[in-house]
């Protein structure tokens, strides 16, 4: 936020566009292959316009209708294909270069997963289906080219049917809670990851480099939560998993920072079903009762050490 004292009082502002769509497809030399990205793009740029606050006079606004077609050129001059970090970077370094009185550019994106469908064994040339989780990613740049950049997971669902429980915790008047070792254990996983840059020419050249750690972190996340595919590993807690999972992430990627990890704990219930005749259903690890809330939220960051850095 721009900070300005005016008539005795602080004010803070920013201002951009929201939720800017765009498709971009490039195609292979000969044509024959096509790629696609579906961006829904947010730019907030912090800039001196007190006198539009003010003074009415708007002669130091960047139209929020200009940004939203800078989207739309820049994804035109991008004749490369490229990861949306490389796009979210590039378009806020062109907003604080191009104009004096911007700042700072915030530019988030969440990409839409269009996946590459097989047909008949085969990958399709020019044919997607979507997906389910997203990729996001957040890049902020100022007029010196310091970086703040980050990247995420949205909407990753897991279950397991077993290997998960929870037992010895906080045991008063109102608990009905039984303890258990067994139990189904599912959530959807939103992370956000820091990466350690702090310059945009600090930033890895090779193509794809963002794409690529994206899938490694997801990789990571997931195959920390399971375990191995045979016996799979056993989850004491959603917050013991949790640590797990961003622990893993952090010793194996040196350029991450920081993650943050949201765990809703998503419940399914035993069922037990009797009426007056008897037992109906008696739940042994085998029906229930899916539900979706009340859920339990579960989240946690997890830091390098500043002094190991
Ligand atoms: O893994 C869990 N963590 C909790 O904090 C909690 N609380 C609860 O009722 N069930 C669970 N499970």
């Amino acid at each position: 936020m721009a900070k300005n004292n005016v008539e005795g009082f602080e004010l803070e502002q920013s201002h951009g566009k929201e939720r800017v769509r765009v498709a971009r497809v490039w195609k292979s030399k000969d044509g024959q292959q096509h790629f696609v990205v579906e961006w829904r793009v947010s730019i907030n740029l912090v800039s001196h316009c007190v006198n539009s606050y003010i003074r009415d006079d708007n002669s130091d606004i960047v139209a929020t209708d200009t940004m939203k077609n800078t989207v739309y050129a820049k994804a035109k001059e991008c004749s490369e294909m490229l990861s949306v970090e490389e796009f979210a970077i590039l378009l806020a370094k062109h907003f604080t270069s191009f104009y004096k009185q911007v700042t700072t550019a915030i530019v988030k994106i969440v990409e839409k997963p269009w996946e590459r469908v097989s047909v008949e064994g085969q990958p399709h040339k020019h044919g997607f289906k979507l997906g389910s989780e997203k990729h996001t990613t957040e890049a902020v740049v100022n007029k010196s080219d310091a970086l703040q950049l980050t990247s995420g997971i949205e909407g990753l669902s897991v279950l397991k049917t077993t290997q998960s429980g929870f037992e010895g915790f906080v045991r008063d008047k109102y608990t009905v809670l039984p303890d258990t070792r067994e139990r189904m254990l599912a959530t959807e996983i939103t992370a956000l990851w820091r990466y350690s840059y702090e310059s945009v020419y600090d930033v890895p050249q090779e193509p794809f480099y963002f794409t690529d750690k994206y899938l490694a972190v997801k990789r990571v996340l997931l195959d920390t939560f399971f375990g191995p595919p045979k016996e799979g590993v056993y989850s004491p807690s959603v917050q013991s998993t949790l640590y797990q999972m961003a622990n893993a992430t952090l010793n194996r990627f040196p350029d991450i920072a920081s993650i943050q990890l949201k765990m809703p704990n998503i419940h399914f219930l035993p069922v037990n079903l009797s009426n007056k005749d008897g037992q109906i259903v008696k739940f042994n690890d085998d029906v229930y009762l899916p539900t979706d809330e009340p859920h339990g939220s579960i989240e946690a960051s997890l830091n390098r050490n500043r002094s190991r850095m």
